[in-house]
């Protein structure tokens, strides 16, 4: 579904590359968690899916064909179909969820719309569905400011599933969130994941987490993949090769 070959980040001012000549695939409907210490590359790896990082070298394919770098509006027809979810959750605070949910849809409308904030019935019903997959139908118009990291979370998830996307991203969405709920957005992306077929790659600090609910485990180091392959697959020894200096 997406190939990336030989790709390389180096950031502006910077002496080593971010991601080395990378060489990958992913399909539709694999879930894919990406570990890797601190600085791996893991943030830069998943920001290439939908163009928000931009490669110093390489290429991306996207169902075989070929996306240019430099077509911007190839990149923003593939954000529109990139669903993606943050550590930080980039939600409105003082919007409410029905709100938020909205904004997810600017990428499919006319900036003279989304100025005005105007919104079809259907747009409304497809933002109260996926509201109600989340489990927050009863919390559609509270603020988001009044609501817990993990009510935050399913918020940007609805917000995500609103453009339909066929890939979804998740750049440490766990990361701010205590171990129980953590394991709760977990089997709700996973249900997801079953129930849309969704190319779902996700980056964690969670090894645990990682290997019971990923079907694909890629662990960076230094820009480079050092690990691909089952979950069963990655061993001790893996996660020493992983973590350690
Ligand atoms: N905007 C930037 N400018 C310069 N260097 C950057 C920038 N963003 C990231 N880097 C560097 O690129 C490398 C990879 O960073 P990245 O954020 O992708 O790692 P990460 O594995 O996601 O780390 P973390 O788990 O801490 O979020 C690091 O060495 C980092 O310092």
């Amino acid at each position: 579904m997406i190939e990336m070959k030989d790709i390389s980040v180096r950031y502006p001012g910077t002496h080593t590359d971010a991601l080395s000549e990378i060489s990958i695939s992913f399909q539709q409907g694999e879930f894919v968690c990406i570990l890797g210490k601190s600085g791996a590359g893991k943030s830069t790896f998943v920001r290439c899916f939908n163009g928000l990082q931009k490669l110093t070298h390489g290429e991306i394919y996207l169902k075989g064909n070929p996306v240019s770098p430099s077509n911007d509006e190839e990149w923003r027809t593939i954000r529109r179909k990139t669903g993606m979810i943050f550590q930080h959750f980039n939600l409105i605070p003082r919007l409410s969820v029905l709100q938020n949910v909205l904004t997810g849809m600017f990428g499919y409308r006319s900036s003279f719309k989304n100025l005005i904030g105007w919104f079809t019935t259907q747009e409304k019903e497809l933002a109260k569905r996926v509201i109600a997959d989340v489990g927050l139908a009863a919390m559609e118009h509270r603020r988001v400011e009044n609501l817990s990291g993990g009510q935050k979370q399913r918020v940007g998830i609805a917000r995500a599933l609103v453009q339909q996307p066929e890939i979804l991203i998740g750049d440490e969405p766990v990361a701010s969130i205590d171990p129980g709920t953590a394991e709760h957005i977990f089997n709700m992306l996973q249900d997801i994941h079953r129930r849309l077929r969704l190319l779902t790659i996700i980056n964690v600090h969670d090894i645990d987490l990682a290997k019971r609910y990923a079907t694909r485990i890629v662990a960076l180091k230094e820009g480079k993949v050092i690990f691909d392959g089952h979950p069963g697959d990655f061993t001790n020894e893996e996660y020493y090769a992983t973590y350690q200096s």
